[in-house]
């Protein structure tokens, strides 16, 4: 099958999207994986296929795919992606889009400076919306928020906070991003026993109260230069731990997002706003 595509990436963290609004597409895993890879096929950290709306008041569906092939719940940074796309390539003539994933419903707006505003929704505290399972371990409480303890390979040690953006996270603050283990560490959180559908592992330095920098090792993709669901739960749970004010720079290796939350004023229920770039590469089509 031939198959047209585009390149983009958000703060460095980058996609094959692909338009199935008019033809329904199905990928197999070993499709999803050729498109993934950097040297046998395009390469990319996920594939977003965008699909016609499902609803009334639903302009699309979009479905994102780590290069693994496995099928997951959310994307930040694709989804600044998405928007670009279906605008530029006049799919819609709105400046505000309503799109469905697995399990949320996200409001997007195009900005006048070209960068892209999501509506990520609230996120999830409950363990069984992660999953998570510390029944064995004793947390430590934090402002409003627990640390949860990991043993990690030959010795080491960290705490990490757990919550949801639709997709499961684990953040923990070090003092510098440069340092710690990410290669190493992120690993052994994302596969934990406590993770049963693994988990997103971010490692937050704080700057100030309003400016972090943030590594993810994420879910079946390993480290990618930014991941916007990861600086969300990075973000909300330095704010509930008292680390964090409401709105915060967000300094990933490949970009800056800024990402607003007022949880502790408005409720737990608030969602979380991203703002950040989105970018086209280029366009091309591969042989599947
Ligand atoms: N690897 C993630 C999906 C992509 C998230 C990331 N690229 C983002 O921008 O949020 C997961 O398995 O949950």
């Amino acid at each position: 099958m031939n198959l047209r595509f585009t390149k983009m990436q958000g703060a460095g963290n980058d996609f094959v999207v692909i338009d199935a609004t008019r033809t329904p597409l199905a990928l197999s895993e070993a499709q999803l994986r050729r498109l993934g890879d950097r040297r046998f096929g395009v390469g990319c950290d996920q594939i977003l296929v965008i699909e016609a709306s499902p609803a009334e008041g639903v302009d699309f569906r979009y479905r994102i795919f780590n290069n693994s092939g496995e099928e997951v719940e959310h994307c930040g940074n694709g989804a600044r992606c998405f928007v670009r796309y279906v605008v530029d390539k006049g799919l819609s003539d709105k400046r505000t889009i309503r799109v469905q994933t697995m399990n949320k419903m996200l409001e997007l707006r195009l900005r006048d400076d070209g960068r892209v505003t999501v509506d990520m929704g609230a996120p999830f505290f409950e363990h069984a919306a992660l999953p998570f399972d510390g029944s064995d371990l004793q947390p430590r409480a934090e402002g409003g928020f627990e640390l949860w303890p990991l043993a990690l390979a030959g010795g080491a040690r960290c705490e990490v906070a757990v919550l949801s953006m639709g997709n499961p996270h684990a953040v923990q603050r070090v003092a510098d991003v440069d340092t710690v283990p990410v290669l190493d560490w992120g690993p052994q959180i994302e596969a934990h026993r406590c993770f049963p559908r693994k988990v997103n592992a971010g490692f937050m330095q704080i700057i100030s109260r309003k400016e972090v920098r943030l590594r993810v090792f994420e879910r079946s993709a390993g480290e990618t230069l930014a991941c916007g669901t990861g600086a969300c739960a990075a973000v909300v749970a330095g704010i509930r731990l008292g680390w964090l004010d409401e709105a915060v720079e967000v300094h990933a290796r490949g970009g800056d997002l800024r990402i607003e939350w007022a949880g502790l004023s408005q409720g737990l229920d608030a969602p979380v706003l991203m703002t950040g770039p989105a970018t086209t590469v280029f366009d091309g089509e591969i042989s599947l």
